[in-house]
């Protein structure tokens, strides 16, 4: 039985999260987790999955090393909001507990930093900004098209619920990322973040990315590769969050076996 710690448990993902673990029959959630001095102490994380008690009770993240040392988690799930998930991922680590990070928004310091702790206490873990099949694919088909479309004016566009707090999405800027790097250019020196007032012609090397918030939309990305006369786009649309929570049970039966002190991608997890 793989035992699992859960934090942002009553989330939109940790709370599908606890639900789908709940169905399988190798693995168990141990512990529920939720932010400093949570009103939801106490209360049982089936609850907030849907699916009844489950006899774990949900407790506050300043417990965190007692919670894991009590519980006996082996792994921990993150789907939080960035700043609270770099603490967890170096707390995390500390107590020598894998780690699967699903969190989006991480500063690039705060990224290198979470590679160093995991390195420095030599945990295995999966940390990746989307958990769907297709989205891994929509990444690789950018990979391949971008060298031979290097001539077109590419453009970013992502749109997901009115409760996403971090613009651009973890996805889009991994796209923006594998283009960027395929183009061989700086991402620092080319990303244009919306456009307004008189910004002038745009460069044949910047890339727009652009953020659409609204309603219960569950995530939308699309790359345009506009030439003369013609245009490509390249679009993946989730309609429901099961595809990350898919792939998060994927990761939990691979991260045994990654690599210690490595961040493994869910391209490792996948092998594509
Ligand atoms: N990689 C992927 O495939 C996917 C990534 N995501 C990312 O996952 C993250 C969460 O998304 P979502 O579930 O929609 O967000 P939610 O806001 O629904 O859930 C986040 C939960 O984390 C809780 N939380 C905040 N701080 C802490 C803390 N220090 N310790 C424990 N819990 C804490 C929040 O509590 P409270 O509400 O009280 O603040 C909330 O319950 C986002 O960064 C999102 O971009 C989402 C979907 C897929
Ligand atoms: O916040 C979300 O909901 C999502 N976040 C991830 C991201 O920022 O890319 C993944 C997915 O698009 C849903």
């Amino acid at each position: 039985m793989i035992k699992v710690a859960v934090t942002g448990a009553a989330g939109r993902m940790g709370s599908g999260i606890v639900k789908k673990i709940n169905e399988q029959e190798d693995m168990e959630v141990v512990a529920a987790i939720e932010m400093p001095d949570t009103p939801l102490a106490g209360k049982d994380a089936g609850e907030f999955a849907g699916i009844g008690p489950i006899g774990v009770e949900i407790s506050d993240s300043k417990d965190l090393e007692e919670t894991l040392k009590s519980s006996g988690a082996e792994v921990l799930v993150d789907f939080t909001i960035a700043p609270a998930s770099a603490e967890t991922i170096k707390r995390t680590a500390a107590c020598g507990v894998n780690l699967i990070v699903g969190t989006t928004g991480f500063t690039e310091e705060q990224s290198k930093n979470n590679a160093d702790e995991i390195k420095k206490n030599n945990v295995k873990s999966v940390i990746t900004t989307n958990f769907s099949i297709g989205v891994n694919v929509f990444w690789k088909v950018l990979k391949d098209l971008t060298p031979i479309l290097n001539d077109f004016d590419i453009e970013i566009i992502e749109a997901h619920h009115n409760q996403k707090q971090d613009a651009p999405s973890g996805t889009a800027m991994t796209a923006f990322e594998i283009i960027s790097n395929q183009l061989g250019r700086n991402p620092e020196d080319i990303g244009v973040y919306g456009r307004k007032g008189h910004v002038g012609k745009r460069t044949p090397e910047e890339i727009g990315l652009h953020s659409i918030r609204g309603g219960d939309i569950v995530g939308d990305h699309t790359v345009l590769y506009v030439g003369d006369g013609e245009r490509l786009e390249i679009k993946h649309q989730a309609h429901t969050r099961q595809v990350f929570i898919s792939g998060v049970i994927r990761a939990l039966r691979y991260v045994n076996s990654a690599e210690p002190g490595k961040v493994s991608t869910i391209n490792d997890v996948l092998g594509i």
